[in-house]
């Protein structure tokens, strides 16, 4: 048995001309920085819905960077969309139902408004653990206050409402009534346990 037949002498790593690929591409991404600071040109301002209040933040400023410098950029890190990858994405995208969000209304500002707000949920110090009665659900459809049922759970979707990449006029049929079918049709892989953690109200009582 020869050298070249022995699987203990195999090379592992990537051929020397790879690796030099991929170092050009992790020198690359290194560079890349997050900045979470308001960039010149952005504004926030102060919204409100029913009686929450938080802070909107527009970063659609002046760009910093042109279109044609991200495009060469992309085609530098070797990422560069062929004609035939561009065809399949925007088939993809007339298939999807999703709207484009409102400036400062991003799942990111989502995310970030969940964690700085003190009580997205609207308990004023109710325990999140209460066993609520679909009737008081059915109570809740007015701005101010707009409850659902989603798998056992109560959520206040208040809040919710202008950040569901659904558009918010869909998301109004899960007001006052238990919308987990919907939301099945619609979206099982959707993490909304995650999403709604800070909008929980309390959890279904279903003999009631
Ligand atoms: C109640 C909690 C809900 C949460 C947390 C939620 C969240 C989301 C999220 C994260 C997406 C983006 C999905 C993706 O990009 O793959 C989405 C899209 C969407 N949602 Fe919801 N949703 C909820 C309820 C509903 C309900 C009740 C309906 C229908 C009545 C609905 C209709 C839609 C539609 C049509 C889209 C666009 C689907 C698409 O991407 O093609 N959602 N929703």
């Amino acid at each position: 048995m020869g050298d070249d037949d022995d699987f203990t002498f195999c090379q592992v790593g990537p051929p020397a001309d790879q690796e030099k690929e991929a170092e050009k591409f992790v020198g690359t991404i290194s560079s890349i920085a997050l900045n979470d600071e308001v960039p010149n040109g952005s504004s926030t301002k102060e919204a409100k819905i029913g009686s929450l209040s938080f802070v909107v933040t527009d970063k659609s400023g002046p760009r910093t960077i042109s279109e044609s410098q991200v495009q060469a950029s992309t085609e530098n890190a070797a990422t560069s969309v062929t004609p035939q990858d561009q065809r399949s994405t925007s088939k993809k995208t007339t298939a999807r139902a999703k709207v484009p969000f409102e400036k400062g209304y991003s799942q990111m500002d989502w995310l970030k408004l969940t964690r700085t707000h003190p009580d997205l949920a609207g308990l004023n110090g109710q325990s999140n653990k209460r066993l609520i009665s679909m009737d008081e659900v059915k109570q809740h459809r007015g701005e101010g206050s707009m409850w659902t049922v989603l798998k056992g759970r109560v959520y206040n979707l208040t809040p919710y409402i202008n950040f569901h990449p659904g558009g918010a006029d869909i998301l109004m049929k899960a007001v006052g009534r238990d919308c987990t079918s919907l939301f099945n049709k619609y979206h099982a892989w959707v993490n909304a346990e995650f999403l709604l953690e800070k909008c929980l109200v309390g959890v279904l009582n279903v003999e009631g």
